[in-house]
């Protein structure tokens, strides 16, 4: 199976539009008001209808309630709900009942006891998201360009699908997938030139970067 490629925190037409020319697979939207890459319902109506039918659209959500699900899906239209807080495997059963979306949830990994819970959630999501645990003391949960000891996975034993996250950028992508066999990637301060703003080259240059290594270990 091809390796996808998810771009995430996209705020702008013109860099939404780079991702998807250059081949993203997947873009994703943050709706976490803390977060330098925070959109307004208005914006997510714009960019959710230039994505549409063109990458699978991901809703970026921190323990979010039910009102907050349906304004985004009613403007976004996602394809798929990212759940990056400390959601719970019923309150995702919840979330897959009542919305009927794809879901990603995202696990805090640092040390091989993160994978404690692995089980549980995988018995209700669609596909696992490994990001790097953040500090006791951080604003945000994720999106912070820091990377997580990639080592941690390299036994895993997972039928579902999952992706890697956690300070990936276009110099350390490859390893990233050598070590830890993700069948995705996915980015968003490696691609930026100050938080919250994405750049178009580094974003076409991670995707370059993802693809290369995709086909050198397909041979
Ligand atoms: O991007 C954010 O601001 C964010 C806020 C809250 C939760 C997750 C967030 N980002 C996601 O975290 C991972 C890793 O990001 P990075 O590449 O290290 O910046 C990724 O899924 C982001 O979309």
């Amino acid at each position: 199976m091809s390796l996808l490629v998810k771009i995430c925190g996209l705020s702008t037409r013109e860099t939404l539009d780079v991702a998807l020319e250059g081949g993203a697979d997947m873009v994703g939207f943050v709706f976490f008001p803390p977060s330098p890459r925070h959109i307004s319902l208005g914006v997510a109506r714009d960019l959710g209808s230039r994505a549409k039918g063109r990458a699978v659209k991901v809703a970026l959500t921190v323990d979010a309630d039910d009102a907050t699900f349906e304004n985004i899906i009613e403007t976004l239209r996602p394809d798929m709900l990212q759940l990056h807080g400390k959601e719970t495997v019923a309150r995702l059963r919840d979330i897959k009942q009542k919305f009927g979306l794809p879901l990603m949830k995202a696990l805090p990994v640092e040390t091989a006891s993160d994978l404690a819970g692995l089980p549980g959630y995988a018995s209700v999501a669609d596909r696992i998201l490994f990001d790097a645990r953040a500090p006791k003391d951080a604003t945000r949960p994720g999106g912070l360009g820091a990377p997580f000891d990639w080592h941690v996975l390299e036994n895993l034993d997972l039928d579902l699908p999952y992706m890697v996250s956690g300070g990936l950028h276009a110099d350390n992508v490859a390893e990233a997938i050598r070590v830890t066999r993700a069948g995705g990637v996915d980015v968003s301060s490696g691609i930026e030139s100050s938080p919250g703003v994405k750049d178009p080259e580094m974003i076409r240059a991670f995707i370059r970067a993802a693809r290369a290594t995709q086909e050198l270990m397909a041979r």
